[in-house]
């Protein structure tokens, strides 16, 4: 074992080869109870106790708070200091806790040069003077111990300070020139320095190569000397000692590079070990014991794995726990003091039994709050060291009698202590109970604060249906997905329906188109059939070649005037059934008298001259269709007639008069209807405001019939095969019937041939001026001869003034049917009277005299009667014959009627309107005929004026079996 320090020796000797020994103090000094510092009065307040010191405490507490000055981003203190420097406060998240010490410090308010001197300074100097003080460094990892101990480059530590302090500084030149005068002033300071690892304690002053520790640490030597422990001392501990502080300093410091250190996650230096410095004062028996603590540490936290690093961290925190238990143990005035439970305590224990013993404990402490549970553990643990308390020493042996009385006291101390120490753990327990009730409160609130909050959300969830965000959207992407295919399948259903209405309107357009070329075809057919017709005609007269041309022109314009818009179509073929309502029927017989039959034999005729022909419609191939159908009435209709023996109007179907010159069949485009209706029923079929033209119509073909005095009957054009000429005056005739263009005819191509006089007509026929007797007479032989139009057994005659056969065909012979009387305008006997007295003669152009016949239009009240007969100037106007005729209704007392003109040959039957009369020349009335020789002056009572439909048939009316022959009124 190396040799120890004593403390006997002598002063000044630097030589640090011995341990130190302080057995002499032990036996002196031993103190024999701790007692707990109180204020209150002593429950025994003995004579003996009054005499001792009160209690005093053996342990002061210090806290330090390290700063982190490296840090560019400091945490937020967890420690509050309060203003008097004694107390501090924690603060958490759910509370705080206040610690009072005998002072607190901030390492950033007060340097170490400036803790040593407000907290340490007073004890070093108690030292020198012989005092003995231990000065701990306590608190978790990384809290600044072992810089508070030794400092730093700049600032140095406790330890340094101390030796500089005890042996003083900058007198080293003045004691070696005072060589020994001044050596009893001069310090002696002996020092050693002890390492407690793994409960084993190293002499680091020791350069003992053997049998030291080898564990593989950190370490500044190969080894180092291991210590026994004897009692409270090591034994043959190595010191070093002398009096010059720069020399002790640097010893120590290269001693203190010997600890062993480890990098933990806490401390990259980390000590591993509990540190002593041991500063004896020899000459004045102070001793100064320095002690830096390994840091009490978690084993996980400090990042020791294994069984060998478990093992030291649990070592290390053995003597921290003794020291602990320890201090506890002295502060509950326990008995039993655990020294012996480590190295460390054992080697502490003459610094909490020595009277004359002070302890400072430095409690270091990081602000960082995430080390606050390690922090308010070192501040416990500050705390509890802080309520201990020493009582005065009493001698063994001379003060056994009062031993009891001192036992008492010191009992009365402890629990006044006690008392004090319950007291405060009240107060404090109240704290908590308040500071838990207000957490409470708070913690209440939050809780109603969030059932609030969540019974809002849950009702948010509630008003969507408990569906979430993403269920939601999955339904309104379905939804869309579905509108999105019911509209494109809506789509392809329109397009497809479009497409089909597209395909219906072209097929009908197609159609139209075809019917209308079948249309331009067939009348092309037509055409070139009348145009070799008349081309065919051997006559090759002047006559013949203008008509010809002028009916293929006036063809041509028609037929491209019409077909000129292929838009117009069936409509077309319509419009020209109804806007040519001219006659082209003229050929009318009666025969089979006996029978009371007539038939009626319907030819072409046309001409502005010819307006009194008896007119039909001209048809198409549609009323030709209608024709075959009704065809198959005539049977029926035939038997009828048969049954009930009535008189029939025969309108025989048959071929057209002017029949090709070969004496075919012209074809059924002149194939007309053929049927049986009685006279009632022919007029009631008729609209009423038709039924005046009908009765015109039947007037016309009278006329026709006197006028070319031809006896009714067939006009069969066979019969008469030789007769050339008349036969291509009809078919031309006809052709500008079929063209609606008789009316070009008759303005361009005028008939010199007069129409000849019937064989048969009476006087009345054949003068212009008939006496009212031979009017009689001709009514008379009339009426007997034909009891429906009184032109019975005449033979009317072609246009060219032939004769036409009164014998019909009989293949074509159909119907006969009885004709109204009272058709005959000249049945009047007023009138022939009139033409008697006035003496007319009959040609009316003569003298540059015309002859008027004026007569009433026929109506229903008025069967048409002559009323006068009137000569005028050539040039006179209607206006001068209206003035004649008012005169001579004047004169023959007959009402003034007001009366306009017609004027016969316009289609539309319309009067002359009566400011037009002036204008209007009265040779430009219709000719009478050519028994009157004169012109004819219609007149319709003003009152009675009717204006004639110029559409007296409908397309659907064309349509009508009933075809009723229009023409001008007569
Ligand atoms: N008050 C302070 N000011 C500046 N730096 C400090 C302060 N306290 C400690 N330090 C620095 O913190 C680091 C750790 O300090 P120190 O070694 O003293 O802690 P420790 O308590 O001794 O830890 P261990 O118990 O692990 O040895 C060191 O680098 C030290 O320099």
């Amino acid at each position: 074992m190396a040799p120890t320090p004593s403390s006997k020796s002598v002063l000044g000797q630097t030589t640090p080869l011995r341990t130190p020994q302080s057995k002499h103090h032990q036996s002196k000094h031993r103190p024999n109870l701790f007692a707990v510092k109180s204020t209150h009065p002593s429950p025994n307040p003995m004579s003996a106790v009054k005499e001792n010191p009160p209690p005093e405490h053996p342990v002061e507490v210090i806290g330090r708070i390290r700063d982190y000055p490296d840090r560019k981003d400091k945490p937020v203190s967890a420690l509050h200091v309060s203003s008097d420097r004694r107390s501090v406060q924690v603060r958490t998240d759910i509370g705080y806790r206040n610690f009072s010490f005998d002072g607190v410090s901030t390492s950033e308010e007060v340097d170490l040069d400036g803790f040593y001197k407000r907290f340490v300074e007073s004890r070093i100097n108690g030292v020198k003077l012989g005092a003995k003080c231990t000065i701990m460094m306590y608190g978790p990892t990384g809290s600044g111990k072992s810089h508070t101990m030794f400092g730093c480059g700049k600032q140095p530590g406790i330890v340094y300070r101390a030796l500089r302090d005890i042996l003083g500084e900058g007198d080293e030149e003045k004691e070696n020139s005072t060589d020994g005068q001044c050596l009893g002033f001069r310090s002696f300071v002996q020092v050693t320095v002890l390492e407690i690892y793994n409960e084993e304690i190293y002499d680091l002053l020791s350069n003992n190569n053997g049998g030291g520790l080898s564990l593989g640490l950190t370490r500044r030597n190969a080894s180092k000397v291991r210590l026994e422990v004897m009692g409270k001392k090591v034994k043959n501990a190595t010191f070093i000692s002398g009096h010059e502080a720069g020399k002790m300093t640097k010893e120590v410091a290269k001693v203190e590079k010997r600890r062993i250190v480890k990098s933990t996650n806490c401390n990259d230096r980390s000590s591993r070990s509990h540190c002593m410095i041991i500063l004896d004062v020899p000459s004045v028996g102070g001793r100064l014991m320095l002690v830096d603590m390994a840091g009490s540490e978690n084993i996980e936290q400090a990042g020791q794995f294994g069984f060998e690093a478990k093992m030291q961290t649990a070592k290390i925190n053995q003597g921290n726990i003794a020291l602990k238990r320890v201090v506890e143990s002295i502060a509950n005035g326990d008995s039993h003091i655990p020294f012996r439970d480590s190295k460390l305590t054992m080697l502490l224990q003459d610094s909490f039994e020595d009277d004359k013993s002070k302890i400072l404990m430095i409690l270091c402490a990081s602000p960082d709050p995430k080390e606050i549970h390690k922090t308010i553990s070192t501040l416990e643990y500050g705390a509890k060291a802080k309520c201990i308390v020493r009582g005065f020493n009493t001698p063994t042996k001379e003060k056994t009698g009062v031993e009891n009385a001192t036992s008492a006291v010191v009992l009365g101390s402890r629990i006044a202590a006690m008392d004090q120490f319950i007291l405060k753990l009240q107060m404090e327990n109240k704290l908590r109970e308040k500071e838990h009730n207000e957490a409470h409160i708070k913690l209440l609130r939050k809780e109603e604060e969030i059932a609030t909050l969540r019974a809002k959300v849950e009702a948010i969830e509630g008003r969507g249906s408990g569906l979430s965000e993403e269920e939601i959207n999955l339904k309104v992407n379905e939804r869309t997905k579905i509108l999105k295919l019911e509209l494109e399948k809506r789509l392809q259903e329109c397009q497809q329906k479009a497409n089909e209405f597209v395909e219906v309107g072209r097929r009908r357009m197609e159609e139209k188109i075809l019917q209308q070329q079948q249309e331009v075809e067939m009348l092309r057919q037509r055409l070139e059939e009348i145009e070799t017709a008349v081309n065919s005609s051997t006559d090759s007269s002047s006559d013949k070649n203008r008509l010809h041309e002028l009916d293929g022109n006036c063809l041509t314009k028609r037929l491209t005037e019409i077909y000129s818009d292929g838009d117009r179509g069936i409509e077309k073929s319509m419009d020209l059934d109804m806007g040519n309502t001219q006659p082209f029927v003229l050929d009318v017989k009666e025969r089979d008298v006996s029978n009371h039959t007539e038939t009626h034999r319907w030819t072409a005729k046309g001409g502005e001259e010819d307006d009194d022909i008896v007119v039909a419609p001209r048809f198409t191939e549609k009323v030709c269709s209608n024709t075959v159908y009704e065809d198959e009435e005539e049977g029926e209709d035939k038997e009828k007639v048969d049954d009930e023996e009535e008189k029939k109007v025969v309108v025989e179907e048959t071929a057209a008069p002017f029949s090709r010159t070969d004496g075919s069949s012209p074809g059924t485009n002149f194939i007309m209807s053929s049927y049986a209706i009685s006279p009632q029923k022919l007029v009631s079929s008729i609209p009423h405001s038709n039924r005046k033209d009908t009765e015109k119509v039947d007037c016309k073909r009278n006329r026709f019939e006197e006028k070319h005095d031809v006896s009714p009957g067939v006009m069969d054009e066979s019969e008469n095969p030789k007769d050339t000429a008349s036969a291509r005056r009809t078919r031309i005739q006809n052709i500008f019937m079929l063209c609606g263009n008789h009316r070009e005819l008759g303005q361009h191509v005028r008939t010199p041939t007069p129409y000849p006089k019937r064989p048969q007509t009476s006087d009345f026929e054949s003068s212009p001026v008939r006496t009212t007797d031979d009017e009689a007479a001709m009514m008379k032989s009339v009426s007997n001869k034909t009891p429906g139009f009184g032109l019975s057994d005449r033979v009317l005659t072609d246009i060219t003034g032939k004769n036409i056969t009164e014998t019909p065909n009989p293949a074509l012979m159909k119907r006969v049917e009885n004709v109204p009387q009272n058709r005959n305008w000249w049945s009047s006997p007023e009138t022939a009277q009139d033409s008697k007295e006035n003496n007319i003669p009959g040609d009316g152009n003569t003298d540059g005299l015309i002859e008027m016949y004026v007569k009433w239009e026929a109506s229903k009240e008025n069967s048409g009667k002559f009323i006068m007969r009137l000569k005028v100037v050539k040039d006179s106007s209607l206006a001068d014959l209206r003035k004649l005729i008012e005169t001579h209704l004047v004169k023959e007392n007959t009402t003034k009627q007001g009366f306009t003109f017609l004027m016969l040959g316009d289609p539309t039957g319309a009067p002359v309107l009566k400011e037009k009369e002036a204008t209007i020349q009265a040779r430009k009335l219709p000719i009478c005929n050519n028994q009157l020789s004169g012109h004819l002056a219609c007149l319709r009572p003003v009152k009675g004026t009717q204006r004639a439909n110029p559409l007296l048939f409908s397309s659907l009316e064309n349509k009508n079996p009933t075809v009723i022959p229009t023409g001008l009124p007569v």
